[in-house]
């Protein structure tokens, strides 16, 4: 039977993964999409051929709806959906911070709730997807958000306790990098390159690394060992990081942004 799937507040994360869908194989025809604006509708439909309707329309004729409103607009939009949603809809929510059991004390006894955090490399096909059940999601409700997730990247199972945490590692992460990717240009501009060179240099040796470090199947460790020289110019950089406490900083950013995500929780954060 051909499954019909709605995204409920399209905007970036929604979007993302609507496009990836199609790319994976999806058919239009079965995508639903509800927007706050009409000409957002009107962009999506143009861009993509899926039908936009309402949340109501949404909740009533999808077999699967996956929520991608920000953590402080999920109350209204339960408020909305609720009366509407049958009991055997399985509802994805793909909001930081936001518990299942938020969702399951808002809408009918027993609804399926499974919790997803992806993140923006879904547009090319590269998200990590975290996934989450809630009480009365089973392993075919798992499988079908693995399913629509799996076509935009890789996914990983895990307990709902760690969604915090891999909220602030992975659906946060590409803004770590590409903050570093901007902070290193700035350092080729003060070497005296151009930005354009210096932002081309930067990201071959990202895309370098990163194949790397998916490829190769060494720790990091030794992949930065491997380019560190004896008496050379990479340990100059590394004793500089160092001083300046790169690495702290980088697990406090990390640990303030899974705080952040616990304070979401209740959807007024
Ligand atoms: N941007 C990112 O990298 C990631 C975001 N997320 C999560 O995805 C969710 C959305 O984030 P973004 O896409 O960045 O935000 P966004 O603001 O681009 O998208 C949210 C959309 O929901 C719409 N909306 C709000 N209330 C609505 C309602 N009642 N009915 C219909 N549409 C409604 C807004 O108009 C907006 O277009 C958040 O919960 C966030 O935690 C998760 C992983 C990564
Ligand atoms: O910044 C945020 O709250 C969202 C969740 C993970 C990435 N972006």
């Amino acid at each position: 039977m051909t499954q019909n799937v709605a995204v409920l507040g399209t905007g970036k994360i929604g979007e993302a993964l609507l496009s990836g869908m199609i790319r994976a194989g999806w058919s239009p025809a079965n995508l639903l999409v509800t927007t706050r604006r009409p000409e957002r509708a009107e962009e999506l439909r143009t861009r993509y051929g899926v039908t936009p309707v309402s949340n109501t329309e949404a909740a009533k004729s999808a077999d699967t709806l996956i929520l991608t409103v920000k953590p402080q607009d999920m109350g209204t939009l339960l408020d909305e959906l609720a009366p509407h949603v049958p009991a055997e809809r399985l509802v994805i929510s793909g909001a930081a911070g936001i518990p299942t059991s938020f969702f399951e004390e808002r809408l009918a006894p027993n609804t399926p709730v499974v919790r997803v955090m992806t993140n923006t490399p879904a547009l090319v096909d590269e998200a990590m997807s975290v996934i989450s059940p809630g009480s009365h999601a089973t392993a075919d409700h798992l499988a079908h958000a693995e399913e629509i997730f799996g076509g935009v990247g890789k996914t990983l199972r895990v307990p709902e306790s760690q969604q915090d945490a891999c909220t602030a590692l992975s659906g946060s992460g590409p803004a770590y990098f590409y903050f570093l990717v901007e902070a290193m240009t700035d350092a080729g501009i003060l070497l005296g390159l151009p930005r354009d060179k210096a932002h081309d240099l930067i990201v071959q040796a990202a895309i370098g690394a990163a194949v790397m470090l998916r490829d190769s199947g060494e720790h990091p460790v030794k992949l930065r060992e491997n380019v560190t020289s004896p008496a050379g110019t990479t340990i100059n950089a590394i004793r500089e990081l160092e001083n300046h406490g790169v690495r702290a900083a980088l697990i406090a950013a990390l640990e303030a942004a899974r705080d952040r995500s616990r304070e979401l929780a209740t959807g007024n954060g």
